[in-house]
Protein backbone atom coordinates (compact mmCIF):
# COMPACT_ATOMS: atom_id res chain seq x y z
CA UNK A 1 0.00 0.00 0.00
CA UNK A 2 1.76 3.36 -1.19
CA UNK A 3 0.82 6.34 0.92
CA UNK A 4 1.45 10.36 0.09
CA UNK A 5 1.44 12.54 2.87
CA UNK A 6 1.39 16.30 1.48
CA UNK A 7 2.22 18.28 3.95
CA UNK A 8 1.02 21.78 2.79
CA UNK A 9 2.50 25.19 3.72
CA UNK A 10 0.67 28.10 3.72
CA UNK A 11 3.46 30.40 3.29
CA UNK A 12 3.93 33.39 1.20
CA UNK A 13 -0.40 32.74 -0.46
CA UNK A 14 -1.21 32.85 3.54
CA UNK A 15 -3.94 35.68 2.11
CA UNK A 16 -5.36 33.26 -0.71
CA UNK A 17 -9.36 32.87 -0.83
CA UNK A 18 -10.29 29.56 -0.31
CA UNK A 19 -11.01 29.25 -4.16
CA UNK A 20 -7.12 29.86 -4.89
CA UNK A 21 -5.88 27.84 -2.13
CA UNK A 22 -8.60 24.44 -3.24
CA UNK A 23 -7.03 25.24 -6.61
CA UNK A 24 -3.30 24.71 -5.45
CA UNK A 25 -3.92 22.03 -3.47
CA UNK A 26 -5.80 20.48 -6.20
CA UNK A 27 -2.71 20.45 -8.54
CA UNK A 28 -0.94 18.97 -5.79
CA UNK A 29 -3.36 16.36 -5.84
CA UNK A 30 -3.44 15.89 -9.70
CA UNK A 31 0.30 15.56 -9.59
CA UNK A 32 0.94 13.15 -6.18
CA UNK A 33 -1.97 10.93 -6.00
CA UNK A 34 -0.75 8.75 -9.17
CA UNK A 35 0.88 5.70 -7.87
CA UNK A 36 -0.51 6.13 -4.17
CA UNK A 37 -3.63 4.05 -2.85
CA UNK A 38 -4.42 6.70 -0.13
CA UNK A 39 -3.29 10.46 0.15
CA UNK A 40 -3.95 12.43 3.17
CA UNK A 41 -4.15 16.61 3.59
CA UNK A 42 -3.70 18.26 6.74
CA UNK A 43 -6.60 19.75 9.48
CA UNK A 44 -8.17 22.94 8.30
CA UNK A 45 -6.04 24.02 5.28
CA UNK A 46 -8.53 26.12 3.70
CA UNK A 47 -9.72 27.94 6.47
CA UNK A 48 -6.32 28.20 8.58
CA UNK A 49 -6.04 26.27 11.31
CA UNK A 50 -5.50 29.35 13.64
CA UNK A 51 -7.51 31.65 11.42
CA UNK A 52 -10.06 32.18 13.95
CA UNK A 53 -11.23 35.20 13.01
CA UNK A 54 -11.82 33.85 9.62
CA UNK A 55 -13.48 30.49 10.49
CA UNK A 56 -17.47 31.88 9.44
CA UNK A 57 -16.72 33.65 6.17
CA UNK A 58 -14.31 30.18 4.91
CA UNK A 59 -17.13 27.39 6.37
CA UNK A 60 -17.86 25.04 4.34
CA UNK A 61 -21.57 23.20 3.94
CA UNK A 62 -21.69 19.43 2.98
CA UNK A 63 -24.68 19.49 3.05
CA UNK A 64 -26.74 18.36 -0.23
CA UNK A 65 -24.85 16.68 -3.37
CA UNK A 66 -22.37 18.90 -4.33
CA UNK A 67 -19.51 19.48 -2.54
CA UNK A 68 -18.20 22.91 -1.11
CA UNK A 69 -15.80 25.50 -2.98
CA UNK A 70 -13.20 24.06 -1.03
CA UNK A 71 -13.58 20.77 -1.83
CA UNK A 72 -14.91 20.76 -5.45
CA UNK A 73 -11.62 21.08 -6.52
CA UNK A 74 -10.27 17.86 -5.12
CA UNK A 75 -12.89 15.76 -6.46
CA UNK A 76 -11.72 16.81 -9.86
CA UNK A 77 -8.56 16.16 -9.19
CA UNK A 78 -8.30 12.57 -7.60
CA UNK A 79 -10.81 11.21 -10.03
CA UNK A 80 -9.17 9.12 -12.35
CA UNK A 81 -6.08 8.98 -10.22
CA UNK A 82 -6.76 5.78 -8.79
CA UNK A 83 -6.44 7.23 -5.07
CA UNK A 84 -8.18 7.20 -2.01
CA UNK A 85 -8.30 11.39 -0.78
CA UNK A 86 -8.16 12.08 2.92
CA UNK A 87 -9.06 15.91 2.39
CA UNK A 88 -7.76 16.55 5.57
CA UNK A 89 -10.86 19.04 7.57
CA UNK A 90 -12.82 22.06 6.59
CA UNK A 91 -14.40 24.16 8.94
CA UNK A 92 -18.07 22.85 8.30
CA UNK A 93 -21.12 24.65 8.39
CA UNK A 94 -24.09 22.87 9.42
CA UNK A 95 -27.64 24.32 8.74
CA UNK A 96 -29.35 23.19 12.45
CA UNK A 97 -27.39 24.35 15.52
CA UNK A 98 -25.37 21.52 17.66
CA UNK A 99 -26.48 20.87 21.23
CA UNK A 100 -24.26 23.86 21.83
CA UNK A 101 -26.09 26.37 19.75
CA UNK A 102 -23.06 26.21 17.16
CA UNK A 103 -23.17 25.80 13.32
CA UNK A 104 -19.25 25.06 13.09
CA UNK A 105 -17.14 21.95 13.44
CA UNK A 106 -14.18 20.89 12.38
CA UNK A 107 -15.10 17.72 10.15
CA UNK A 108 -12.84 15.69 8.51
CA UNK A 109 -13.65 14.79 4.87
CA UNK A 110 -12.61 11.17 2.97
CA UNK A 111 -13.04 10.68 -1.02
CA UNK A 112 -12.95 7.79 -2.91
CA UNK A 113 -11.65 7.46 -6.20
CA UNK A 114 -14.61 8.86 -7.76
CA UNK A 115 -14.61 11.92 -5.53
CA UNK A 116 -17.33 10.65 -3.58
CA UNK A 117 -17.54 10.93 0.15
CA UNK A 118 -17.07 7.89 1.75
CA UNK A 119 -15.94 8.96 5.67
CA UNK A 120 -16.63 12.01 7.62
CA UNK A 121 -15.47 12.89 11.19
CA UNK A 122 -16.20 15.80 13.52
CA UNK A 123 -13.07 16.64 15.64
CA UNK A 124 -13.83 15.15 19.06
CA UNK A 125 -11.57 17.11 21.15
CA UNK A 126 -11.50 20.99 20.64
CA UNK A 127 -8.16 22.45 20.64
CA UNK A 128 -8.35 26.62 22.43
CA UNK A 129 -8.80 25.95 26.07
CA UNK A 130 -12.27 28.07 26.12
CA UNK A 131 -11.30 29.85 23.06
CA UNK A 132 -10.97 28.86 19.59
CA UNK A 133 -12.55 25.95 18.56
CA UNK A 134 -14.47 25.35 21.71
CA UNK A 135 -15.53 28.72 21.59
CA UNK A 136 -16.90 28.71 18.02
CA UNK A 137 -17.33 24.94 17.27
CA UNK A 138 -19.90 22.04 18.29
CA UNK A 139 -17.56 18.88 19.29
CA UNK A 140 -18.03 15.41 17.49
CA UNK A 141 -19.67 12.73 19.57
CA UNK A 142 -19.06 9.69 17.90
CA UNK A 143 -15.32 7.41 17.31
CA UNK A 144 -15.04 6.60 13.06
CA UNK A 145 -13.26 3.54 12.78
CA UNK A 146 -13.69 2.33 8.84
CA UNK A 147 -12.79 -0.04 6.10
CA UNK A 148 -11.97 2.83 3.19
CA UNK A 149 -12.86 1.84 -0.44
CA UNK A 150 -10.02 -0.08 -2.54
CA UNK A 151 -7.09 0.87 -3.28
CA UNK A 152 -6.81 1.49 0.47
CA UNK A 153 -8.70 -1.06 1.58
CA UNK A 154 -6.21 -2.80 3.39
CA UNK A 155 -6.36 -1.72 6.86
CA UNK A 156 -9.26 -0.87 9.05
CA UNK A 157 -8.54 3.21 9.64
CA UNK A 158 -9.28 5.36 12.75
CA UNK A 159 -10.02 8.89 11.49
CA UNK A 160 -8.88 11.74 14.22
CA UNK A 161 -7.63 15.61 14.18
CA UNK A 162 -4.54 16.99 15.88
CA UNK A 163 -5.48 17.91 19.43
CA UNK A 164 -6.94 14.63 19.93
CA UNK A 165 -3.40 13.01 19.68
CA UNK A 166 -3.47 13.98 23.61
CA UNK A 167 -6.31 11.59 24.23
CA UNK A 168 -4.41 8.38 24.31
CA UNK A 169 -8.10 6.82 25.35
CA UNK A 170 -9.64 7.78 22.29
CA UNK A 171 -7.43 5.80 20.49
CA UNK A 172 -7.61 2.46 22.77
CA UNK A 173 -11.27 2.86 21.66
CA UNK A 174 -10.51 2.74 17.80
CA UNK A 175 -8.20 0.20 18.76
CA UNK A 176 -11.43 -1.68 20.26
CA UNK A 177 -13.47 -1.13 17.44
CA UNK A 178 -10.64 -2.56 14.78
CA UNK A 179 -8.31 0.14 14.12
CA UNK A 180 -5.43 -1.02 12.37
CA UNK A 181 -3.97 2.52 11.11
CA UNK A 182 -4.61 5.94 12.25
CA UNK A 183 -5.14 8.93 9.76
CA UNK A 184 -4.17 12.07 11.61
CA UNK A 185 -4.48 15.35 9.73
CA UNK A 186 -3.20 18.46 11.71
CA UNK A 187 -2.33 22.24 12.23
CA UNK A 188 0.17 21.47 14.79
CA UNK A 189 2.31 24.91 15.65
CA UNK A 190 6.24 24.58 16.00
CA UNK A 191 7.07 25.87 19.16
CA UNK A 192 5.35 22.20 20.23
CA UNK A 193 6.32 19.93 17.52
CA UNK A 194 8.25 17.45 19.86
CA UNK A 195 4.96 16.86 21.36
CA UNK A 196 3.69 16.25 18.09
CA UNK A 197 6.74 13.97 16.98
CA UNK A 198 6.37 11.85 20.72
CA UNK A 199 2.83 11.46 20.38
CA UNK A 200 2.80 10.39 16.83
CA UNK A 201 5.48 7.34 18.01
CA UNK A 202 3.58 6.64 21.01
CA UNK A 203 0.01 5.89 19.66
CA UNK A 204 2.01 3.78 16.91
CA UNK A 205 3.58 1.54 19.69
CA UNK A 206 1.04 1.30 22.44
CA UNK A 207 -1.71 0.47 19.59
CA UNK A 208 0.43 -1.39 17.72
CA UNK A 209 -1.29 0.66 14.51
CA UNK A 210 0.26 2.60 11.68
CA UNK A 211 0.19 6.08 12.04
CA UNK A 212 -0.37 8.56 8.99
CA UNK A 213 0.25 12.15 10.35
CA UNK A 214 -0.17 14.95 8.10
CA UNK A 215 0.50 18.46 9.48
CA UNK A 216 0.74 21.80 7.82
CA UNK A 217 3.71 23.94 7.24
CA UNK A 218 4.29 27.41 6.54
CA UNK A 219 2.80 30.84 8.88
CA UNK A 220 -0.63 32.09 9.28
CA UNK A 221 -2.45 34.34 11.60
CA UNK A 222 1.06 35.23 13.61
CA UNK A 223 1.30 30.93 14.31
CA UNK A 224 4.40 28.94 13.02
CA UNK A 225 2.97 25.32 11.88
CA UNK A 226 5.31 23.01 12.72
CA UNK A 227 5.65 20.67 9.56
CA UNK A 228 7.57 16.93 10.93
CA UNK A 229 4.34 15.06 9.00
CA UNK A 230 5.32 11.32 9.29
CA UNK A 231 4.12 7.75 8.85
CA UNK A 232 5.22 5.29 11.65
CA UNK A 233 4.87 1.86 11.54
CA UNK A 234 3.38 -0.94 14.71
CA UNK A 235 6.72 -0.79 16.06
CA UNK A 236 7.08 2.77 16.61
CA UNK A 237 9.79 2.94 13.75
CA UNK A 238 9.36 6.17 11.51
CA UNK A 239 9.18 5.12 8.12
CA UNK A 240 9.55 8.58 6.58
CA UNK A 241 9.38 12.07 8.47
CA UNK A 242 8.90 15.32 6.53
CA UNK A 243 10.78 18.89 7.42
CA UNK A 244 9.53 22.18 8.38
CA UNK A 245 8.39 23.31 4.54
CA UNK A 246 5.77 22.04 2.04
CA UNK A 247 6.65 18.48 1.24
CA UNK A 248 5.13 15.72 0.00
CA UNK A 249 5.74 12.39 1.37
CA UNK A 250 5.86 8.83 -0.59
CA UNK A 251 5.68 6.02 1.31
CA UNK A 252 4.82 2.07 1.14
CA UNK A 253 3.78 0.34 3.80
CA UNK A 254 3.26 -4.00 4.41
CA UNK A 255 -0.37 -3.56 5.27
CA UNK A 256 0.62 -7.09 6.99
CA UNK A 257 2.74 -5.57 9.44
CA UNK A 258 -0.45 -5.07 12.03
CA UNK A 259 -1.12 -8.92 12.22
CA UNK A 260 2.39 -9.58 12.25
CA UNK A 261 3.12 -7.04 15.60
CA UNK A 262 0.15 -8.30 17.74
CA UNK A 263 1.15 -11.67 17.51
CA UNK A 264 4.93 -11.76 17.72
CA UNK A 265 4.53 -9.12 20.61
CA UNK A 266 1.03 -9.62 22.01
CA UNK A 267 1.01 -6.25 24.45
CA UNK A 268 -2.67 -5.74 23.53
CA UNK A 269 -3.60 -9.26 24.93
CA UNK A 270 -2.25 -8.24 28.55
CA UNK A 271 -4.60 -5.39 29.15
CA UNK A 272 -6.10 -5.09 32.65
CA UNK A 273 -9.49 -3.00 32.52
N1 LIG B 1 -5.23 22.37 15.84
C1 LIG B 1 -4.97 21.75 16.98
O1 LIG B 1 -5.70 20.89 17.41
C2 LIG B 1 -3.72 22.21 17.67
C3 LIG B 1 -3.28 21.28 18.79
C4 LIG B 1 -2.05 21.77 19.48
O2 LIG B 1 -1.49 22.79 19.11
C5 LIG B 1 -1.51 21.01 20.62
O3 LIG B 1 -2.14 20.02 21.02
O4 LIG B 1 -0.46 21.40 21.14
Amino acid sequence: MRIAVVQLSYGEGADESVAERAARVADLVREHAPGHDLVVLPELWSAGGFAVSEWEERSQSLEGPDLPEALAPLREAVRGTGAVLHTGSVVERTAAPGPEGRHLRNTSVVLDPEGEVVATYPKIHRFGFGGGEPRLMEAGGDLVVTDLPAPADALTVGLSTCYDLRFPELYRAQVDLGAQMFVVPAAWPAPRVEAWRLLLRARAIEDQCFVVACNTAGEHAGIRMGGFSAVIDPWGTVLAEAGTGQEVLSVEIDPGQVDRARTDFPVLGDRRL
